[in-house]
């Protein structure tokens, strides 16, 4: 396993280090809006331009298509250019795909925009954490990471909630809303600019690491990462293709269908789970960093998954239980999951891991999407037939418990390592 202290002699100060979380941070909220900005306008999109619901599905689902393949490109660039040019770049597709989504008159150029937003928007996701990672490596890695994702999530309740926000945007149709998220996709890339140039000194100084080291990248290299990783992989693509299959497309009909919930409440439930992870995600940072254990977190929050599944399908205990547990679970995973990447892989492979655990994950969730979909229709699911969400929800059980197996496996190897690692540390302090 290799460290995370960057190859070069020295690192950033604090404050610089401060200034960039700050900037990628203001990035990542505009981004994370602009993801879950199609949701509140479906309606609009179908009552006033008349698209139909496969229309909608697909300008969400056209996001993870591209990726399933350029993700992986995507992190080798990280590598190669480093995580600022990167940022910058993707920024500035992304906005160029929020603003073909907001102003283009048919369904086509829509789509055309998601795809754009879609490509840019996942090399922008990793080349962020690459940036934390160069900036925060060594000190207090988890908890920023946390405090950078809690601020996505904060983008992403922002877009659940902007009806409210902006009721009088929504008052006028299905593209002033698409224009405010323009704006802040606007922000994001200003974001992205700054950061790109408060970077040029630490990276001139030598104190980053450099695309240089990655020059050498063959496809054979993949095959030295350690069986941790593939372990937590494998862990990767199941547990978010559960989570973000059944929380972003269908939790909010299951809600209503199974348990009687209208529209407004099921909504306002599901997005209980992004504000929880807005505070939890970097608590839990917090508490790895110092207890200088990782694995262990991650197989809880692993478990927590396939128990909150369990007790929807299965129960009929409040719901308030399973979207406490699904909330946590969604704020622990992702809190440990990246810093613990970071320390799996060497830093000039930090992209390029990334990527390959993307380019699966992208698949897994698009697969999840279209086999729910499917087992549901096939079963007839609806309110009148709540028994036909039960496949869709054994098909997230075994996934997520598959997901958990994984998590334990990652525990009995890396989480050795750790162990020992932390028993040096305690020793020697
Ligand atoms: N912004 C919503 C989709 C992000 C997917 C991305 N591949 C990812 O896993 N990001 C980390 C996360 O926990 O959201």
């Amino acid at each position: 396993m290799s460290t995370i202290a960057p190859t070069a002699v020295g690192r950033p100060g604090r404050l610089t280090a401060w200034i960039v979380g700050v900037l990628v941070a203001v990035s990542l909220f505009g981004n994370f809006y602009v993801y879950d900005s199609i949701g509140p306008v479906a309606d609009l999109l179908q009552q006033q331009r008349g698209f139909t619901d496969t229309q909608v599905g697909l300008l969400n689902a056209i996001y993870n298509l591209p990726n399933i393949v350029l993700i992986l490109v995507g992190g080798v660039l990280v590598d190669r250019f480093g995580a600022a040019r990167m940022t910058l770049v993707t920024a500035g597709l992304c906005l160029a795909g929020a603003a073909l989504t907001a102003f283009s008159p048919g369904f086509t150029g829509m789509a055309a925009g998601r795809l754009l937003y879609g490509i840019g928007a996942e090399t922008f996701n990793i080349a962020t954490l690459a940036a934390v990672a160069d900036y925060f490596g060594g000190r207090s890695l988890a908890l920023a990471m946390g405090a950078e994702l809690a601020i996505g999530r904060l983008g992403s309740y922002g877009a659940d909630m902007s009806p409210t926000w902006f009721a009088n945007a929504y008052a006028q149709g299905w593209q002033p809303p698409l224009v405010i998220a323009t704006a802040i996709a606007a922000t994001s890339f200003a974001a992205a600019l700054a950061y790109w140039w408060v970077d040029r000194g630490p990276r001139r100084a030598g104190l980053l690491p450099t695309g240089q080291a990655s020059e050498g990248f063959a496809w054979r290299d993949l095959l030295h990462f350690g069986k941790a990783y593939w372990y937590l992989l494998a862990l990767c693509v199941l547990w978010y293709a559960v989570i973000l299959a059944f929380r972003s497309t269908f939790s909010i009909k299951y809600f209503q269908h199974v348990h009687g919930l209208d529209l407004a409440t099921a909504g306002e439930m599901n997005s209980y789970v992004f504000l929880a992870a807005v505070f939890a995600t970097p608590a839990f940072g917090w508490v790895c960093d110092r207890v200088g254990r990782y694995a262990p977190f991650l197989a809880l929050g692993a478990a927590l998954l396939p128990v909150a599944l369990a007790i929807l399908a299965l129960t009929s205990w409040s719901l308030w239980l399973p979207t406490v547990l699904i909330g946590v679970s969604f704020s622990l995973v992702p809190a440990v999951m990246w810093p613990l990447t970071s320390r799996l892989v060497a830093p000039n492979r930090f992209g390029t891991a990334i990527g390959l655990m993307w380019v699966v994950q992208n698949a897994g969730i698009g697969g999840a999407n279209l086999v729910a979909g499917w087992l549901n229709d096939r079963a007839g699911a609806s309110a009148a037939n709540p028994g036909g969400y039960d496949a869709m929800m054994a098909f997230f059980g075994l996934t997520s418990v598959a997901g958990l197996a994984f998590a334990l496996m990652l525990w009995l190897t890396a989480g050795r390592r750790e162990q020992e690692k932390a028993a040096t540390l305690r020793a020697s302090a």
